[in-house]
């Protein structure tokens, strides 16, 4: 007769390890996913190909439709849409609109909803309507872990406080943890899967070791315990913050292209040679519901001083402006008055690859370059709403060659673009290229040309 011990839950679980190992990964304990979206649903179905037994909560129904037809409603993640469908198709992953009812059946909740910045303050609303839904079906012995990214101490002062009251159970009888999503988009099956270490921070100890265990399944790679869960919302807002800062003096550094008279770019790829230098990469703006909005969670609810924090966005803000001014005083030094012009902006996306436009650098690029009276015409090979670029003054055009510009504003370096022949689009005349990625440089130097660039020019 098998001596395997039950397991229905993994927190405060007393069986053997690999009883409690081998009652997640055969189903037995059943994991509820909230948040469906770019993150949510590679997780939910990384979780479902390691459990078999996922239910994903969404709030929108098109997603749970989707999901449910065994398609994935996210673009641009390899594998993603084939192992939706494999998991649906085996039963090991559905979804509902109903969080609540997710966690009525759930042993592992696992939160990646939205946070939401509404201005500069974070706005943590979706999170604890969550937490309220997973604490009212909450069960002794289960395991709730938030990835969403949150303001360190949410978990601790905002989160756990719900939890406990909507559930009326304790930390002590369920667990709690934040295990921060390390992803990026375009490759987040390959991220969650393991390509980076995976940090875990438990509220108590058993947390952690039950959060571990979980990971240490789902994940093939290191996992990085911290102290608790404070600990481990702080290691995912550093990074981000790390990101900006390093951007921003990458940003501050281009703008003394004319005065040093040296292309920046070269002088950072060289300072980068060796391992205690890693500046980034100079651009046209820092977009994304990430970075740009990561810095928020530490000056905003707490009143330290961010002086370095506050400056950078300023320097990453101001980018897009610098970016724009590029291309006017471009024309104006070309003998053309930006109001009798045509400038392209080519790329609308924060990022190239990513059908995202939140924080775009495209957007106020447009702005400005219409204010200043241009004709802006904008296009995007990977964007299908478009509509916020036309309300900001640009007609938007499929490709461009539909354009016949007097300048060119590479804003996000899309594949598409790799290979845009500048010169046809010259016509007759020498047409002002302004390449704030950093994508189109063989034309440098080019005659029919003004090649200008974030840090390096012709
Ligand atoms: N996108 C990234 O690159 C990335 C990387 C790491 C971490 N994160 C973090 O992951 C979290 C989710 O980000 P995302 O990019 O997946 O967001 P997203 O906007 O792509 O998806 C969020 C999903 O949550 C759903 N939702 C909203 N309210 C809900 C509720 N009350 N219950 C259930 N579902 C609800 C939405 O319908 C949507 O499908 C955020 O906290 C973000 O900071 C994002
Ligand atoms: C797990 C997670 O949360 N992952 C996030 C995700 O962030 P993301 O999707 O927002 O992508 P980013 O690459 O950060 O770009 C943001 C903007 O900054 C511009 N940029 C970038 C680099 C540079 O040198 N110079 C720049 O100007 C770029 O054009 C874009 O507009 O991946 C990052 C990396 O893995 C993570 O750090 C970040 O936490």
């Amino acid at each position: 007769m098998s001596t395997q011990t039950t397991v229905e839950a993994l927190y405060g679980s007393v069986a053997p390890v690999a009883d409690q190992r081998e009652a997640f990964t055969s189903g037995r304990i059943p994991v509820g996913v909230y948040g469906l979206g770019k993150m949510g649903l590679p997780l939910a179905a990384v979780y479902a190909e390691t459990t078999g037994n996922v239910t994903g909560a969404d709030v929108d129904p098109a997603v749970v439709e989707c999901v449910n037809d065994g398609h994935s409603h996210v673009v641009g993640e390899p594998g993603l849409d084939a192992l939706v469908g494999e998991t649906v198709e085996a039963g090991a992953l559905s979804a509902e609109t109903d969080p609540a009812a997710v966690a009525e059946d759930a042993r592992v909740h696992v939160v990646i909803v939205p946070t939401l910045v509404d201005d500069k303050t974070p706005d943590l609303s979706i999170v604890r309507s969550v937490a309220e839904d997973v604490g009212a079906g909450l069960d002794a012995g289960d395991l709730v872990v938030f990835e969403s990214t949150l303001p360190p101490r949410s978990c601790r002062d905002e989160l756990l406080p719900v939890l406990e009251a909507e559930s009326g159970l304790e930390l002590g009888e369920f667990g709690l943890a934040f295990c921060p999503e390390r992803t990026h988009s375009g490759r987040a099956l390959e991220d969650i899967r393991g390509a980076h270490p995976k940090v875990v921070g438990g509220a108590d100890a058993e947390s952690t070791r039950a959060a571990k265990l979980v990971y240490d399944e789902l994940a093939d790679t290191d996992l990085v315990t911290v102290s608790d869960t404070t600990t481990a919302e702080a290691v995912k807002v550093f990074e981000g913050l790390y990101r900006d800062v390093n951007i921003a003096l990458a940003n501050e550094l281009a703008t003394h292209a004319d005065a040093l008279e040296i292309d920046v770019t070269e002088a950072i790829a060289a300072a980068n040679t060796q391992p205690f230098c890693d500046i980034h990469t100079p651009g046209a703006g820092v977009g994304g519901h990430c970075i740009p909005y990561y810095p928020y969670f530490l000056t905003d609810p707490f009143d330290v001083p961010t002086p370095l924090l506050e400056t950078a966005r300023a320097v990453n803000d101001g980018m897009p402006t610098y970016t724009a001014e590029l291309a006017l005083t471009g024309l104006r030094d070309e003998g053309v008055d930006p109001a009798d012009a045509t400038v392209l902006v080519a790329g609308l996306t924060y990022r190239a690859g990513v059908a995202e436009t939140r924080k775009t650098p495209a957007l106020p690029i447009v702005e400005r370059l219409a204010e200043a009276g241009a004709t802006v015409l904008a296009t995007d090979p990977i964007l299908d709403d478009t509509s916020e670029f036309s309300v900001a003054g640009a007609t938007v055009v499929d490709a461009p060659t539909d354009a016949d510009p007097d300048a060119v504003v590479l804003v996000t370096a899309h594949e598409e673009f790799r290979d845009l022949d500048v010169p046809t689009l010259a016509g007759d005349g020498r047409l002002v290229l302004v390449d704030g990625r950093q994508a189109l440089t063989e034309y440098r130097g080019h005659e029919s040309v003004r090649y200008e660039g974030v840090g390096l020019h012709d």
